[in-house]
């Protein structure tokens, strides 16, 4: 199977922030791997924008040293040479006046203007108020917004008020890289290009949804943005509550921006306000040779949870009473996201004896090892009579596509793509990232309010103890959290 490349236009894309992390270790690796697939057209450029003083020359070498450190394979690509020729820096300050009439200077007609906003939060407005002023913009330009977007709802607005006062909505592209994850699309595409399942996809027979993104990294590194944060400003208000609205939204009447995010947006005006009881906090402990959260976030007197875990109901028809499980955490006994729809019991079961609870599951793995995986019911073999027992039909993306599988843009990269060829399907808008912290923010005060302290966990397991007797009190258990 070859993977097929949609071309794109020529481009000019301005990465403020381009000496920065996320530009290292993201952006520039997947510009390069683009690059190399054919997807960045004759005549495109690149613009790193910093306030540091870098020459061209500079610039490339900031960027051949970042593929080399992030870069997979395709560092050894010849092309690098060829690539780093496309760079270009302007030393530029976002919230003075130094760099802009270069920066204007640079601009070309006839090409995609392309402005990714890879600064701190604080920066987004000032960039947007200067691209304005300096006609930098078009009325075509794209602009892209990394998060977080905002850290409450106030925030939220006030941001999303000052970016409308520059750009159209349908220019403003706010990155949720979750959204850019192959498998978080196949969601879409097994949903909604299988007959199998949206029959059965409702209260009638699913029992729960369990959501679940575990990692095992600590906040080492980034412990001052996120301890500001948490983790249900930093994972659940975006992430989670993406992967939850594509799997229970309704089926929008096509693949397109507007579509796909009206239905998302009725699943988070849904959802219904959670209370104390069905919310777990938790912060990780120090390990052996580990530093606890307080250490690592540098901040002893720490309250900030690097673990949630919650019950969530969404009111509406389809899903009245199925609750749906989400959980989050650093520091966890494996890097393991996944999405697992469990369907009901079987009412009765005919084969005598058999007193065991089979129950279909569907597993969608979102890292690693993306794939899917449907447990069923099926007779043990040998000659042990009607004995039943639960297997899995496993579907590993990589086995069943072959190498090609494996061979697929990374979040940013297909993001970015997105944003060149004038795509918003798989960014949020401005009124959706406003519901979800319409939504987050009440949880978020009520811990204020109460003064609340996580649960400390040991490293490397599944969490606090309180968060298993989140969904045992329900009759449920969580799924293991497996690599
Ligand atoms: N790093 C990551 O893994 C992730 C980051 N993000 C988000 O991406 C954004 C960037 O993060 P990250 O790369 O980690 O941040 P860094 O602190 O590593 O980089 C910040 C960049 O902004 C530049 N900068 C700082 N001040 C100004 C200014 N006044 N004018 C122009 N440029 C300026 C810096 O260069 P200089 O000092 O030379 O000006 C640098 O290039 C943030 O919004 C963050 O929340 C989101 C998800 C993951
Ligand atoms: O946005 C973020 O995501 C990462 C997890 O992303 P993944 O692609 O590695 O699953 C998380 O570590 C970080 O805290 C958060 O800001």
């Amino acid at each position: 199977m070859v993977s097929r490349v949609i071309p794109v236009d020529p481009f000019d894309l301005v990465i403020f922030g381009g000496t920065g992390d996320l530009a290292r270790r993201k952006i520039l690796p997947g510009l390069f791997r683009r690059f190399i697939a054919g997807q960045m057209p004759e005549g495109s450029r690149i613009i790193g924008a910093a306030r540091s003083e870098h020459d061209d020359a500079e610039y490339r070498e900031v960027a051949r040293a970042a593929i080399e450190e992030f870069g997979g394979e395709e560092k050894k690509d010849p092309a690098l040479q060829d690539f780093l020729g496309r760079l270009h820096y302007v030393a530029i300050d976002a919230t003075g006046e130094g760099g802009w009439s270069q920066l204007s200077g640079l601009m070309r007609d006839g090409v995609v203007r392309a402005f990714y906003f890879s600064v701190a939060p604080s920066l987004f407005g000032p960039l947007a108020e200067r691209l304005h002023q300096h006609r930098i913009a078009d009325g075509d330009s794209r602009i892209v917004v990394e998060k977080p977007f905002g850290r409450d709802l106030e925030s939220a607005k006030a941001l999303n008020a000052t970016l409308a006062s520059h750009f159209d909505e349908r220019q403003i592209y706010r990155i949720d890289h979750y959204l850019g994850k192959e498998t978080v699309q196949n969601l879409m595409a097994i949903r909604f290009g299988n007959v199998l399942f949206e029959p059965l996809w409702n209260s009638h027979y699913v029992d729960h949804i369990q959501i679940t993104v575990a990692e095992t990294v600590g906040v080492g590194g980034r412990g001052a943005y996120y301890d500001k944060s948490g983790a249900m400003r930093d994972m659940v208000q975006n992430h989670l509550m993406q992967l939850l609205c594509l799997i229970a939204m309704e089926p929008p009447a096509q693949f397109e921006a507007d579509a796909v995010r009206d239905e998302k947006l009725k699943v988070i005006r849904a959802l219904q306000p959670v209370d104390a009881h069905h919310i777990v906090r938790g912060q990780y402990d120090a390990g052996e040779d580990s530093p606890s959260y307080r250490q690592d976030s540098e901040n002893p007197r720490s309250f900030t949870e690097s673990f949630v875990a919650m019950r969530v109901m969404i009111a509406n028809w389809r899903w009245a009473g199925v609750p749906f499980y989400l959980r989050t955490g650093k520091k966890l006994k494996a890097r393991s996201s996944e999405i697992a729809v469990v369907f009901k019991d079987l009412g009765h079961s005919m084969f005598e004896g058999d007193e065991a609870r089979h129950r279909n599951i569907l597993s969608i793995r979102l890292q690693p090892n993306e794939g899917i995986d449907l447990q069923v019911t099926i007779k043990e073999p040998g000659p042990g009579g009607m004995r039943l027992v639960d297997v899995p039909l496993d579907m590993t993306f990589a086995d069943a596509l072959g190498p090609d599988g494996e061979d697929v843009p990374d979040a940013y990269e297909r993001l970015i793509m997105d944003v060149i060829r004038g795509n918003q399907t798989l960014f949020m808008r401005g009124d959706e990232v406003e519901a979800a912290w319409a939504w987050t923010d009440p949880i978020i005060e009520g811990w204020e309010r109460r003064a609340d302290v996580p649960k400390l966990y040991e490293q490397g397991t599944g969490g606090p103890e309180d968060a298993q007797m989140l969904i045992h009190r329900d009759g449920r258990r969580w799924r293991d959290i497996k690599g």
